[in-house]
């Protein structure tokens, strides 16, 4: 196992801790595939634990005693007819990242960056955050007994994820700047060595997020989905996703690959207009603004490993207004019970404007990817929500109201 540059190739070591290229590349974790397929078979992975570990052989880990688990993964993979019905489409699943420890697909990378971090014998770990990554690594930190520091853009931090951060006990940071400011910031403490860095420019992290493709995968009892469509923020996931696919295709577990599509909020879709500009590079968005504040990124880090999935695969990027993710978001908990963060639910507002547009035919075996949990976001929720009725604790002024219907 090693990791490999994007760009030029040149490869590193585990414990060379890098983040990039020496030429800028982003970096990959590449392994032998060829022993890999020697070693496994669909059967292999039934008869062990569901989770993320359970695909140990595709994983950046040699002391499985170095291990830091909170049992993440083996997240639901809902058909969701009703809401089959009401877009008048043939086959749609719900992948629910929110059911996740923190609440967040995040865990699925943080088991793997801290337990690497843990093998490294690292005591200091650190991100920037738009508020998941922080919840996630002050929680995987807090059980390996590391320091955790946490920078957030202030003021734009959903409710729920600053309580976890605060909790699990990180320093928390909060900075007058945006996400991607915090990034800057974070990087420069990790290349003077103060921090090890957990955000999704370290390749090892993104080892876990790929797992989702491996469920499902197994989930779909190896029935290759035709799409998968993933809310974008940062991009890590939609490229661990893709390589999860790719690596599943090389060592022959199946025979397929989806196409990727990323969704971006209108107010930071840098990704989306590279897209169709048929561009390799972005143009990072100075001010980026949406309710959907996970993603309100304008420059994402992995910007190039993402376009790469989408083009890879003959896939798609649209970006959605705010309302239309609003309108998505209470759609999933209507029809279909599941109640999702804002970001979350760009996946499903994503899909319903393409659709319109005939990008997505309707019979298309479709999986959307919902990111994080509903209750990060209570603000959110409350204020798209109609107030509660208040009334005397009278049982005939209860009946009338329920008469109204
Ligand atoms: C809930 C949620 N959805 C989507 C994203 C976007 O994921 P990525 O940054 O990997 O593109 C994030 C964080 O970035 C997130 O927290
Ligand atoms: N939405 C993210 C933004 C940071 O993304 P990362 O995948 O690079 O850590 C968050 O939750 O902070």
């Amino acid at each position: 196992m090693l990791q490999r540059c994007i760009e030029c190739g040149k490869t590193y070591k585990k414990e060379d801790i890098v983040y990039t290229c020496e030429c800028g590349g982003l970096l990959e974790v590449v392994y032998d595939y060829e022993e890999i397929k020697e070693k496994i078979s669909k059967e292999t992975f039934k008869k062990r634990e569901p989770g993320v570990w359970r695909y140990i052989e595709f994983l950046p880990i040699e002391d499985m005693s170095k291990i830091i688990s909170l049992q993440e993964g083996n997240t639901p993979l809902y058909r969701c007819k009703n809401l089959e019905k009401e877009l008048n489409v043939k086959e749609l699943y719900v992948k629910n990242e929110g059911a996740n420890p923190t609440g967040s697909f995040k865990d699925r990378g943080m088991t793997v960056g801290v337990s690497v971090a843990n093998e490294l014998n690292i005591k200091s770990v650190g991100c920037a955050s738009t508020g998941n990554t922080s919840a996630s690594l002050a929680a995987y930190s807090a059980k390996a007994n590391m320091k955790c520091i946490v920078l957030l853009p202030e003021g734009k931090v959903a409710l729920g994820k600053l309580a976890q951060a605060m909790f699990y006990g990180a320093k928390v940071i909060q900075i007058r700047g945006n996400f991607d400011d915090a990034l800057e910031i974070v990087k420069k403490l990790a290349d003077e060595r103060l921090i090890y860095l957990l955000n999704s420019v370290n390749p090892f992290r993104l080892e876990g997020q790929k797992t989702i493709a491996f469920e499902i995968c197994e989930r779909l009892n190896y029935n290759v989905p035709d799409r998968v469509i993933v809310p974008v923020g940062n991009a890590g996931n939609i490229s661990a996703i893709w390589k999860g696919f790719k690596e599943f295709y090389i060592t022959g577990l199946i025979d397929e690959l989806p196409k990727m599509t990323g969704i971006q909020a209108e107010g930071a879709k840098p990704i989306v207009e590279a897209f169709k500009k048929k561009k390799l590079e972005i143009e990072p968005y100075k001010n980026p603004e949406t309710v959907a504040t996970a993603i309100r990124i304008g420059n994402p880090v992995n910007a190039k490993k993402a376009l790469k999935a989408i083009y890879d695969s003959n896939g798609y990027a649209e970006a959605v207004s705010d309302r239309e993710i609003i309108e998505a978001q209470k759609l999933l908990a209507r029809k279909e019970g599941i109640f999702v963060e804002p970001a979350s639910a760009s996946s499903i507002a994503g899909l319903k404007k393409l659709l319109e547009e005939g990008v997505i035919d309707r019979d298309e075996r479709i999986v959307c990817i919902t990111t994080g949990h509903g209750l990060k976001d209570p603000d959110i929720a409350i204020r798209e929500s109609e107030e509660p009725i208040k009334v005397e604790a009278d049982l005939e002024k209860i009946k009338s109201l329920l008469m109204e219907g």
